[in-house]
């Protein structure tokens, strides 16, 4: 039997933002559970915990002096203002996880998507999570149970804002049924994973299949 083809790959960066309460959170977890090969980049960020979110696993929960040193120590890929509290990636975990030949989740707003994709161009992939209409959107901040009256209502002000920025994404996804949503998440991510340009060796292993067959190049 012949022997399997492997040929290495560049990691993608896969950004999935939305309005808070779209469900950008909930697709990023079925997607760790159901896929090995991709990892979440760990934000940094000032903001409380909310309860169940535990440190260094959903957030690394920093007080704003550590996030103002890390930032001007370089540490971030990326960062921005979010609802009054900062967040930012961090880069070393990023470079790792590519490093072990992994790709990478990013749970980021429209403007760490932006500043990823500065940086970091074509290896980006970005997808912009809707809700299906504004009043369910406010029904699962609602269901969400962890924000203030308060907090939803600046939350749904700022999801307008988010929605803006819709067409700065490679995908645009309606997450009107989960699973549904997550199948082209995922769909999305196995389509991206095959690219030509992510294929490492493609050239010479194309290269060496011509040249296989006696004289060919010579008549191409
Ligand atoms: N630019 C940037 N945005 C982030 C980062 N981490 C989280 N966010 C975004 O900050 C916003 C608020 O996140 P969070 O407080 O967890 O609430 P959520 O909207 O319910 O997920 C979301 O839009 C996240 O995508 C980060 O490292 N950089
Ligand atoms: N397609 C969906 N239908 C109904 N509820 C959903 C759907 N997607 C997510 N939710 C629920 O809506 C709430 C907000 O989702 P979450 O993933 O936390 O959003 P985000 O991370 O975008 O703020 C959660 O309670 C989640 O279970």
């Amino acid at each position: 039997m012949a022997e399997s083809v492997h040929l290495n790959r560049r990691g993608v960066l896969f950004v999935l933002s939305s309005p808070s309460g779209a469900g950008k959170t909930t697709i990023s977890r079925m997607m760790l559970e159901a896929d090995k090969d991709i990892a979440l980049s760990i934000s940094a960020t000032t903001r409380p915990p909310r309860p169940g979110e535990v440190d260094g696993v959903h957030y690394h929960f920093v007080d704003t002096e550590t996030f103002k040193k890390m930032a001007a120590d370089g540490e971030f890929l990326e960062w921005a203002h979010v609802f009054g509290h900062r967040y930012g990636t961090p880069r070393a975990r990023v470079d790792e996880l590519l490093e072990a030949g992994k790709d990478v989740l990013f749970d980021i707003d429209w403007q760490g998507a932006q500043q990823l994709y500065q940086e970091a161009g074509p290896d980006v992939v970005r997808v912009f999570v809707l809700p299906p209409t504004m009043e369910e959107l406010e029904r699962r901040l609602r269901s969400r149970n962890t924000d203030s009256d308060e907090v939803i209502a600046a939350r749904m002000e700022r999801a307008a804002n988010e929605i803006s920025h819709w067409d700065g994404y490679d995908y645009v996804l309606i997450n009107d049924h989960v699973e549904g949503c997550f199948d082209e998440v995922r769909a999305i991510l196995r389509a991206e994973r095959l690219k030509r340009r992510r294929q490492i060796g493609l050239i010479g292993f194309a290269r060496d299949l011509i040249r296989a067959v006696p004289d060919a190049d010579k008549k191409l």
